[in-house]
């Protein structure tokens, strides 16, 4: 019985031994070789499923770790802002750990998936006239001012979290990638996958490190102009973030392993939705399609050494945001009347 990312990788986590560790089973997710992919770009390609999580998301790893030393500390309140996974995440690990939770929205730019579970949870919905950096600043100043504790990624143990899917990664390879591909939004994930990779090395536990490949929406691109931008915009609004609170962090992630964070169109990430849905038979939001287009992308410029072992994160469940996937479809339905014969018709039996 998997135990949760807390307890699985305790060794390696900020945990003492008296704590008390949540979990609703996040991690141990899939890993799931992609021949569509490999055969398109020449390489090894495996999809980390990380919307097989508790709430759909990546998230989940990070806050399981925010949320548990919130309760371990005698925190009764958290706060956080969110594109959307953030917030369902903390809505139901504060459930969980019995704490009330506080949400940032920006107006009017949330998956109703998302939506829905941090309704469900009960948590404090507050929709700001504004995006997501605006959510982030006030979600910063209330940390700072009241007796709430704040855990987006700024809170390092949302990292601390999400590092254990690079463990994950090279216990299921028996080997670091190489290269990781991943969406970067906020830039949480691409520095705590490095931090994962790095800590497995220094530990002996594997013998390579792999070159971080992050990629943006191109309207909401701030590392790839070099500096935060004020108007993201994106389709794919889990990353539609032009002020990256761990900046820093992912520049070292990208320039220490010898990487890059570029960028891809709107309608590069939905085709990859697409062909990830149509070819590999795994349905993302569209954010987590991302690092699938920007792989494709590396392949049509030669930039994907041939036969290379590579580990691409979908970061968050299709379920999330089903309106811009069937958006994007033409939804004229099948109808027939109680016939076998035509429902054979139409099937072409
Ligand atoms: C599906 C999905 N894919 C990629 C990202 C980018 O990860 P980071 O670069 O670590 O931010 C997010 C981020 C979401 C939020 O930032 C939030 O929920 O507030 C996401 O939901």
């Amino acid at each position: 019985q998997w135990r949760g990312v807390l307890a699985e990788y305790r060794e390696q986590l900020p945990f003492a031994e008296g704590d008390t560790l949540l979990s609703l089973g996040e991690g141990g997710t899939p890993l799931v070789p992609a021949p569509a992919l490999s055969a398109r770009v020449g390489a090894e390609v495996h999809v980390k499923v990380e919307g097989q999580n508790p709430t759909g998301s990546f998230k989940d790893r990070g806050m399981v770790s925010a949320m548990s030393r919130a309760l371990n500390d005698g925190a009764t309140a958290v706060v956080c802002a969110s594109t959307g996974n953030t917030s369902a995440s903390a809505a139901a690990y504060a459930t969980a750990a019995g704490l009330t939770c506080a949400v940032l929205l920006p107006q009017g730019k949330i998956a109703a998936g998302k939506l829905a579970q941090a309704v469900v949870h009960g948590a404090q919905l507050i929709q700001v006239e504004g995006n997501f950096d605006d959510c982030l600043e006030i979600a910063r100043k209330l940390d700072a001012e009241h007796p709430v504790e704040l855990v987006n990624s700024l809170n390092p143990y949302r990292l601390q979290g999400q590092k254990t899917a690079a463990f994950e990664v090279s216990d299921a390879l028996g080997r670091a990638p190489d290269i990781h591909v991943l969406p970067v939004g906020n830039a949480g994930n691409i520095s705590a996958y490095w931090m994962g990779y790095r800590e497995y090395h220094e530990a002996g536990l594997t013998d390579s490190l792999p070159a971080m490949w992050g990629f943006q929406a191109a309207g909401a691109a701030p590392f790839v102009a070099g500096h935060p931008i004020s108007d993201p915009e994106t389709v794919a609004t889990a990353i539609r973030i032009g002020a990256p609170a761990s900046w820093s962090l992912a520049v070292e992630a990208r320039d220490g392993s010898g990487g890059l964070i570029d960028a891809v169109s709107d309608q590069q990430i939905l085709d990859a939705q697409r062909l990830l849905a149509a070819e590999v038979g795994v349905f993302v939001e569209p954010a987590s399609a991302a690092g699938v287009a920007g792989l494709l992308q590396q392949s049509e410029r030669g930039q994907v050494p041939a036969g290379a072992t590579i580990a691409v994160t979908v970061t968050g469940n299709g379920l999330k945001d089903i309106d811009t996937a069937l958006s994007q479809r033409d939804l004229t339905p099948t109808v027939i009347p109680i016939d076998i014969a035509a429902a054979a018709e139409v099937i072409g039996l």
